[in-house]
């Protein structure tokens, strides 16, 4: 299929336009974190660039590589974790979007290796289940993409806190992938604020199971259910 240079472009703005809520929503600091968008029909990825200032960042700044990592279009190196990025859409077939934070209380879970127990019913909603530990990995090269990978295939929940460094979220869409890390870190917040107070009860499984399935299937509007199946936003 051959990709139309137009596709590329709405993609390269959605990506960077994707960028300014992770500092909306306080995820990340200085240049860290980063985002990256399937480009549907090809073995493509729209990036950003690495260690550049988020209010920096603009469509043409944004980097095209293949599903190696390889660059493709851009003038820009690309961000530390292409690699890992690209291993996700290259393993998962239904990602359209990846995203990677160092959102504070999120990260503090990561720097404790311990998943987030699913507590309170927003969580339930999201993610369906703890928000599990993935391994330790260098960054550069696959291993971080082979630990969200093994950490994620089968579960239900969209985020892994990847062990000693951050979050990494997957989504059918960029931005589906950006709510799950906004959501991420809300969830972590308020379960930390929790258990400083005392300890935590879990859910049960069946209301997890229960709130999950309303949450997915029945909440908000069935247009945004239809685009998210679709891979859109
Ligand atoms: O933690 C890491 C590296 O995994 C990143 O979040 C960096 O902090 C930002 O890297 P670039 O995307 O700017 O290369």
């Amino acid at each position: 299929m051959t990709v139309l240079p137009e596709t590329v472009e709405g993609i390269r703005r959605e990506v960077c336009a994707l960028h300014a809520e992770l500092v909306r929503w306080g995820l990340v600091t200085w240049t860290s974190g980063n985002i990256s968008a399937r480009v549907p029909g090809a073995d493509l990825l729209v990036i950003k660039p690495s260690g550049v200032l988020y209010e920096d960042l603009t469509p043409e700044s944004m980097v095209v590589t293949d599903l190696d990592g390889t660059v493709v279009d851009g003038v820009h190196a690309p961000s530390s974790d292409t690699d890992a990025h690209a291993y996700v859409y290259r393993a998962m077939p239904h990602v359209n979007g990846v995203v990677h934070t160092h959102s504070p209380y999120a990260t503090a879970w990561a720097a404790r290796g311990e998943a987030i127990p699913c507590a309170i019913t927003a969580m339930a909603d999201e993610f369906g289940a703890d928000i599990p530990v993935g391994p330790f990995a260098l960054i550069g090269g696959d291993d971080i993409g082979k630990g969200i990978v093994a950490t994620l295939s089968g579960h239900r929940s969209p985020a892994v806190l990847m062990r000693s460094h951050g979050v990494f979220t997957i989504g059918a869409s960029a931005k589906s992938a950006v709510k799950a890390a906004v959501m991420c870190e809300d969830v972590a917040r308020t379960v930390h604020l929790a258990r400083v107070h005392g300890p935590v009860e879990p859910l049960a499984r069946e209301h997890v199971d229960a709130l999950y399935d309303r949450y997915q299937n029945v909440y908000g509007q069935q247009a945004a259910r239809d685009a998210k199946e679709g891979g859109h936003s």
